[in-house]
């Protein structure tokens, strides 16, 4: 990673997913950033974990892994995130996320407001979105990123924690949205729109200026609607492990590639690629580099 790289800030909570037998670090936002780091890009999380040993950990983890954890604050007062994970025999998760945690008081402290000036992306959420206080973070460092940066919501819809009154305005402040079919069903219930994937699309980006607007659908691959063009590509069987993070993978390489000017098709197919490596790791934020170099190599023949 140079210090020329696009910046990539995942933008909310950063926290433990605490599986029945093991701990990983995660939180969707996060997971993002990291993958965005591993794909080359200046890998920024933005959130905030406690002065506890788990919030000690996890700044250590992203320091190992070459990513800078200067903007994760410290919280005096309440204690590092944690969710924990039950998984299908199918490697679905199930997330319980405990609530009053450091990122729900994630701040607009100055070295966030500065490094938002720099993005060339933004992945935010609806999970940070549950306080007021990350709820207005977030949407400040939206409003101060640069006019041309990338303003991608990854909606993750999580247990109680959403409401039409926090998703409405983040469909208004986004350019790119991520969901998956289940969201989709939610949404269109939610906000009165058509149920079919390309209905659904076509209706977010008419109501809410959005340029891409992407549907995962687990194994079998994705939908993106662009302003000129539809592309539907399979999934690609692979041996899943656990599915968790995989969404934000493909994320994260979906962004990768538009800041490098990939044509939709092969970004599209690169992204459930990315999705389909994570989902074939134990947790959200596996060690990826090779692997991801031989699928850069392999894409590039193509394009
Ligand atoms: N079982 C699978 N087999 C192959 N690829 C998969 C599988 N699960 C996920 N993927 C890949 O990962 C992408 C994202 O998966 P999914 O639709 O489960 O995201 P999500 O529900 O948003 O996940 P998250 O839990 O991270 O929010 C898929 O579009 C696909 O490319
Ligand atoms: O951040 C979220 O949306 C979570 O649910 C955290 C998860 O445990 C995981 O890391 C991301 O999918």
């Amino acid at each position: 990673m140079s210090e020329a790289a696009p910046i990539v800030i995942g933008l909310g909570e950063l926290l433990w997913d605490v599986f029945p037998d093991r701990r990983l670090p995660g939180g969707a936002p996060a997971n993002v950033a990291f993958q965005a780091g591993q794909l080359g890009c200046r890998g920024v999380v933005a959130s905030r974990v406690g002065t506890d040993d788990l919030g000690d950990e996890l700044c250590s983890y992203l320091d190992e892994k070459g990513l800078d954890s200067s903007y994760v604050q410290r919280d005096p007062e309440h204690p590092t995130g944690r969710v924990t994970v039950e998984l299908s025999d199918d490697g679905q998760p199930d997330f319980t996320i405990h609530e009053h945690v450091a990122w729900d008081f994630l701040a607009f402290e100055e070295p966030l407001q500065q490094v938002a000036g720099e993005a060339s992306a933004v992945c935010f959420g609806t999970l940070a979105q549950r306080s007021p206080i990350a709820r207005q973070t977030i949407h400040s460092v939206l409003a101060a990123t640069p006019q041309n940066c990338l303003r991608v919501y990854d909606v993750n819809l999580r247990q109680q924690f959403y409401d039409r009154s926090w998703v409405e305005p983040s469909l208004e402040k986004a350019s790119v949205v991520k969901l998956n079919h289940d969201e989709v069903g939610i949404l269109a219930g939610q906000l009165e729109l058509p149920t079919d994937p390309i209905g659904f699309a076509g209706a977010v980006q008419d109501k809410f200026a959005i340029d891409w607007v992407c549907i995962t659908r687990g194994a079998d691959g994705c939908l993106i609607a662009t302003n000129d063009e539809t592309v539907d590509v399979p999934g690609r069987p692979i041996e899943v492990v656990d599915t968790v993070g995989a969404g934000d993978a493909f994320t994260a390489a979906l962004i990768t590639t538009r800041l490098e000017g990939w044509p939709l098709r092969p970004a599209a197919e690169f992204a459930n690629r990315v999705g389909g490596l994570v989902a074939s790791r134990s947790g959200a934020m596996p060690t990826l580099t090779e692997e991801l170099a031989e699928l850069r190599t392999e894409f590039g023949r193509q394009l």
